[in-house]
């Protein structure tokens, strides 16, 4: 996706070829405080990012500093060692596991002559090409742009490297002012049309509302198995890949419990650690149906090595969208790669069931566990109860809050606060035949 302030012909991320893949050296710089294994750990996934990008890591490392170079972030010896790696390689991207400031990313492609990216950029590229809906391709425009405004910021090199070819001195100055204001332009523009996307999508999930299934929104770390779930649990045709982020914009599905009551079911984008707060702020509004959700179930490559990490990042992301406290059903995922997934079962807080979704394994359990979890929502609904039926009246009283009670010809206008479950069940009785 081409962002539209970029003229015809130039591209964002000029990494990219046209066709084919990219050739790169993976870059992980540990500090003093850093755990060893979470920076191999950070390293493997930033491996399996870059694949997901369309780039072949040739060479990966990490360099232990006791401190950040200001200027390259490792020492200057590194980067000449980079820069050699590179030419013999034939790589011509350079990927950093952590944060480059916008001059740092400058001085490093002067002396490697390749392309420097760090991890935020390559996850946004990854959204970038993966977004389907309008609504998906606004905020990864939006992320891009807010990533990329500060760092056009009085750098006339770092702009030429983004694509506009410009010097840095004299007109080049004029052409950065009016880019600035470009993007400042689009970036109001943007945000004035996901608001208008949004306040659709609340429109229809007031409709929603007014059907009272209960919404489930289905979580948890990229690849770990929550497109295969709701593509067995519900034959919808989702995509699912071994790559991350295969999932970004999301997909409602009707399931059916086996207590007969009806779910909507949410796949949503996969989370991951050190999630790019820009990529977060963007995808708000796709992250509200977790917000809204009456219930989660946070789905777990059970089989991953670094599985109760994964858990944590993605519990701290529930928390930054404030729902850290719903209702949740922990779904132990990849059982059949496990050689006994017994233990998992037994965890009772939160709920915990071990399932394979590839495989159809446990999805009854599954459902039950769902419908144990759900709370009850009670809705505020209106009956007209013939005298025939008026042994419904007894159930409205016992399960519900009577609002009003009028007795007519013909029968009894009940207006009361139930558990949509129970509104449902009396409504069928009243349909029925006796
Ligand atoms: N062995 C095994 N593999 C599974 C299971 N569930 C999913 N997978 C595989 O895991 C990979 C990721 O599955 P997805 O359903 O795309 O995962 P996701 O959580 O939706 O991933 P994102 O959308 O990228 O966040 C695919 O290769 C699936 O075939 C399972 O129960 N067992
Ligand atoms: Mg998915």
């Amino acid at each position: 996706m081409r962002p539209e302030f970029l003229a015809k012909g130039e591209s964002l991320l000029e990494h990219r070829p046209e066709n084919g893949r990219e050739k790169a050296v993976l870059v992980g710089v540990e500090l003093p405080g850093d755990e060893t294994w979470q920076s191999a750990y950070s390293m493997q996934e930033l491996a399996r990012l870059a694949d997901t990008a369309g780039a072949d890591a040739v060479h990966q490392f990490i360099q232990k500093r006791d401190r950040p170079d200001p200027a390259t972030l490792l020492g200057r010896g590194k980067a000449s060692e980079i820069a050699a790696l590179c030419r013999n390689s034939g790589a011509g991207l350079v990927i950093f596991d952590r944060e480059l400031t916008p001059a740092q990313a400058r001085n490093l492609e002067e002396i490697t002559g390749a392309k420097v990216i760090d991890r935020t950029q390559l996850i946004l590229d990854i959204f970038a090409r993966r977004a389907r809906t309008r609504e998906g391709r606004l905020q990864v425009e939006l992320a891009q742009l807010s990533y990329l405004l500060p760092r056009l910021t009085g750098l006339g090199g770092q702009l030429s490297r983004l694509g506009g070819g410009i010097g840095t001195r004299g007109p080049g100055e004029t052409k950065l002012e009016m880019d600035r204001r470009r993007v400042r332009r689009r970036i109001a523009a943007l945000k004035k049309e996901i608001k208008e996307v949004r306040e659709r999508r609340d429109l229809l999930r007031r409709n929603r509302k007014e059907v009272p299934f209960p919404l489930v929104a289905i979580v948890g770390y990229t690849n770990a198995g929550k497109s295969t779930l709701l593509k067995k649990l519900t034959g919808a045709d989702v995509l699912v890949e071994d790559k991350l982020f295969a999932t970004l914009d999301p997909v409602t599905r009707r399931v059916v419990l086996p207590d007969n009551e009806t779910i909507l079911l949410t796949d949503t984008v996969g989370f991951i650690q050190n999630l790019p707060h820009h990529l977060v702020a963007a995808f708000r509004a796709t992250l509200e149906e977790v917000m809204e959700a009456d219930l989660l179930l946070h789905v777990v490559d059970a089989s991953h090595p670094y599985m109760e990490e994964q858990i944590g990042a993605v519990n701290e992301v529930l928390a930054s969208l404030g729902a850290a406290g719903k209702p949740l059903v922990m779904v132990y995922n990849k059982a059949d790669l496990l050689p006994d997934a017994k233990f998992f079962r037994e965890k009772s807080s939160p709920p915990a069931v071990a399932v394979s979704a590839l495989k159809g394994w446990g999805m009854e359990d599954l459902l039950a566990a769902i419908a144990r979890a759900l709370p009850g929502r009670r809705i505020k609904a209106s009956f007209f109860i013939p005298y025939r039926k008026s042994g419904l009246l007894p159930v409205l009283h016992e399960k519900g809050r009577v609002l009003r009670e009028e007795h007519g010809n013909g029968g009894i206008t009940v207006e009361a606060e139930i558990d949509a479950v129970w509104a449902r069940r009396v409504e069928a009785k009243l349909k029925g035949q006796e």
